[in-house]
């Protein structure tokens, strides 16, 4: 089954009023750049002409791989749970950037390996199952393990949204998820293995190769069965993975925003676009990842991203980074005067 969330399209009957309200401002037509879109897409969202954004919320799911075990990494398993610890302690660079921009941050046990971890007023253990399966032998998970994660990222979003905070921001950890994330992108955009695996944490010549061979494998194993975005998810991805795809719909079916961050929440997204395009409505689109394929995702989605920082991190960095352009964008929307209202003269 393909996923079927409720995402309404958002249609655009305040566009002209919306480009009107620009093109008023002092300034030259189209000078503020992509600010500028992103505005008009924050004003369409929310069907406003003075759109809000007070708070961001920023959830960083987590889940271990069995893909792993083909060394598909240079680190091991272990340092997802031990960076989930480190989140708990806030020594993360997700931490930072979360305290610096007063960005509230929950993480999330979504398939992390081995004792569940200890409470901690910021983490929440919706685990479904001890990693995901080792895709280049079985499936990432099972039709119901697959439902259990997008319904608790769907949940978990809906809680944050019910909180009253407008926006939400996604991340993941999970040691291996780049092959995972790969090959979710070879399958949704029906691509050579070789132009979707990237260095991740620091791949080799050689691991590069392995990590391409171990993904074609996994594509060869699955392909009768990759037939929409939610099988290629259950096949292909992994656990934060699907929960974050979870999440990421229910904020679209809110009709609020979400902010993508890198290669990972990218490939979580594309499975989600495969099925329902018009989530794309909702996305706005952080940064260019590193990554090798965060490019031709982006590319094949048609769409910009905010910032080129040369990340390569997750966790969600690069959507908490770009936060206080998100900001930006509401503030010169709003505030900013208008020809007539500053008496400044308009092109002749
Ligand atoms: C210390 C450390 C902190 C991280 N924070 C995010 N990732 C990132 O790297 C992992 C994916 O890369 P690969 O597929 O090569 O294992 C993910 O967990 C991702 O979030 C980290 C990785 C490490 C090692
Ligand atoms: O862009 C990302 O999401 C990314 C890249 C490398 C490692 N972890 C995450």
């Amino acid at each position: 089954m393909p996923y079927h969330y409720d995402i309404k399209s958002v249609s655009p009957p305040l566009d002209a009023s919306i480009q009107q309200k620009l093109d008023q401002k002092t300034k030259p037509p189209g000078s503020l750049g992509q600010l500028e879109h992103l505005a008009a897409q924050i004003a369409r969202v929310q069907r406003s002409l003075s759109p809000s954004l007070e708070k961001l919320s920023h959830l960083v799911f987590a889940a271990d791989h069995g893909v792993c075990a083909q060394g598909v990494s240079p680190y091991p398993s272990e340092v997802t749970r031990q960076m989930v610890l480190n989140f708990m302690s806030g020594g993360a660079a997700i931490n930072v950037f979360c305290r610096q921009h007063n960005v509230d941050l929950t993480v999330i046990d979504a398939g992390i390996r081995g004792e569940p971890l200890p409470p901690h007023p910021s983490f929440i253990d919706a685990r479904v199952r001890d990693g995901s399966g080792d895709i280049s032998q079985e499936p990432a998970m099972s039709s119901e393990e697959l439902d259990q994660a997008l319904n608790q990222g769907g949940e978990l979003a809906r809680l944050q949204l019910a909180e009253g905070t407008p926006i939400l921001s996604f991340g993941e950890m999970g040691i291996g998820n780049t092959t995972a994330g790969a090959a979710l992108m070879a399958a949704c955009l029906d691509l050579p293995a070789e132009l979707c695996v990237g260095d991740g944490t620091g791949a080799d010549a050689n691991l590069l190769v392995h990590k391409s061979r171990v993904v074609e494998q996994a594509l060869l194993l699955h392909r009768p069965n990759l037939v929409d975005g939610a099988a290629i998810m259950r096949h292909l991805g992994g656990l934060e993975l699907a929960m974050m795809a979870g999440a990421m719909a229910a904020t679209a079916e809110v009709g609020q925003l979400f902010i993508v961050d890198g290669f990972l929440a990218t490939a979580a997204l594309l499975t989600l676009w495969r099925d329902q395009p018009e989530v794309l409505d909702y996305a706005v689109f952080s940064h260019l990842s590193n990554e090798h394929g965060h490019q031709l995702m982006l590319e094949r989605l048609g769409v910009s991203p905010l910032l080129h920082l040369d990340l390569r991190l997750g966790e969600g960095t690069g959507a908490v980074l770009a936060w206080p352009l998100v900001q930006s964008a509401v503030a010169f929307f709003n505030e900013m005067a208008s020809f007539d209202s500053a008496g400044v003269s308009n092109r002749t």
